[in-house]
């Protein structure tokens, strides 16, 4: 499935509690988000798999991919259209040969070194980041500011997002870095209205 980086939502159970996981991400999308990734540190797979299938059933036609976190087997049983890993997380290696040539497979990277590492071959895309401190990830690491940014997107073969602490206003800096997106959990997760939310970062 082609894919778009521009806009890259990333879910929070959390805080996304109130208005409902659906219902932000049907908001967000219909404000411009481009990609959406289930993240859920607390759920069962069961339970995942379970809110993958609808997301994916809700995205269905409207060309904004869905991208699970971490768990390999919860992109498989929900044939989610990709996987995002970290550089804990379940080996590229494993996931490709799991999910395929046509699934998107995304890494996390946060150092020059991480980036000299990563089997570009087997990649789709790469986080960036943080760029800034945030809240949204426990124990996340030392952020790298809009010039780590610059320096790792120039660096970069495969298309890039920019993560960490990102708001509307950033938009900007972002794409002068480098990078191909923002993605963002609390800048639209949580938000009072999505849509709006999401519309705001297409207005830079
Ligand atoms: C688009 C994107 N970039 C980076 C991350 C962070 O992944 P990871 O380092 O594995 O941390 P967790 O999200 O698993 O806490 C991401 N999820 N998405
Ligand atoms: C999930 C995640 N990964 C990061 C990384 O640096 O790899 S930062 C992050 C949290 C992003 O949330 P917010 O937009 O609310 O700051
Ligand atoms: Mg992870």
């Amino acid at each position: 499935m082609p894919f778009d980086l521009s806009l890259y939502l990333v879910t929070d159970a959390g805080l996304c509690a109130g208005m409902g996981l659906e219902k932000t991400v049907e908001a967000a999308v219909q404000g411009g988000v481009t990609m959406v990734q289930l993240r859920d540190k607390h759920a069962s797979d069961e339970h995942m798999i379970t809110q993958a299938k609808r997301l994916k059933a809700m995205l269905a036609g409207s060309g904004v991919p869905l991208i699970i976190n971490d768990r390999l087997k919860v992109a498989l049983a929900s044939q989610a259209d990709g996987l995002h890993v970290g550089q804990s997380d379940t080996a590229v290696q494993e996931a490709r040969n799991t999910l395929g040539q046509h699934a998107i497979i995304g890494l996390s990277i946060n150092t020059s070194d991480q980036l000299l590492a990563a089997p570009v071959e087997l990649l789709n895309y790469v986080g960036l980041g943080p760029v800034f401190a945030t809240g949204s990830k426990q124990d996340h690491a030392q952020p790298i500011g809009f010039d780590g940014l610059a320096r790792l997107a120039s660096a970069c073969q495969l298309p890039s997002v920019a993560i960490g602490g990102l708001k509307a206003e950033h938009v900007a800096q972002v794409k002068a870095a480098g990078a191909n997106g923002v993605a963002v959990i609390s800048a639209i997760c949580g938000q009072p209205d999505p849509r709006l939310a999401a519309q705001a970062f297409n207005a830079q």
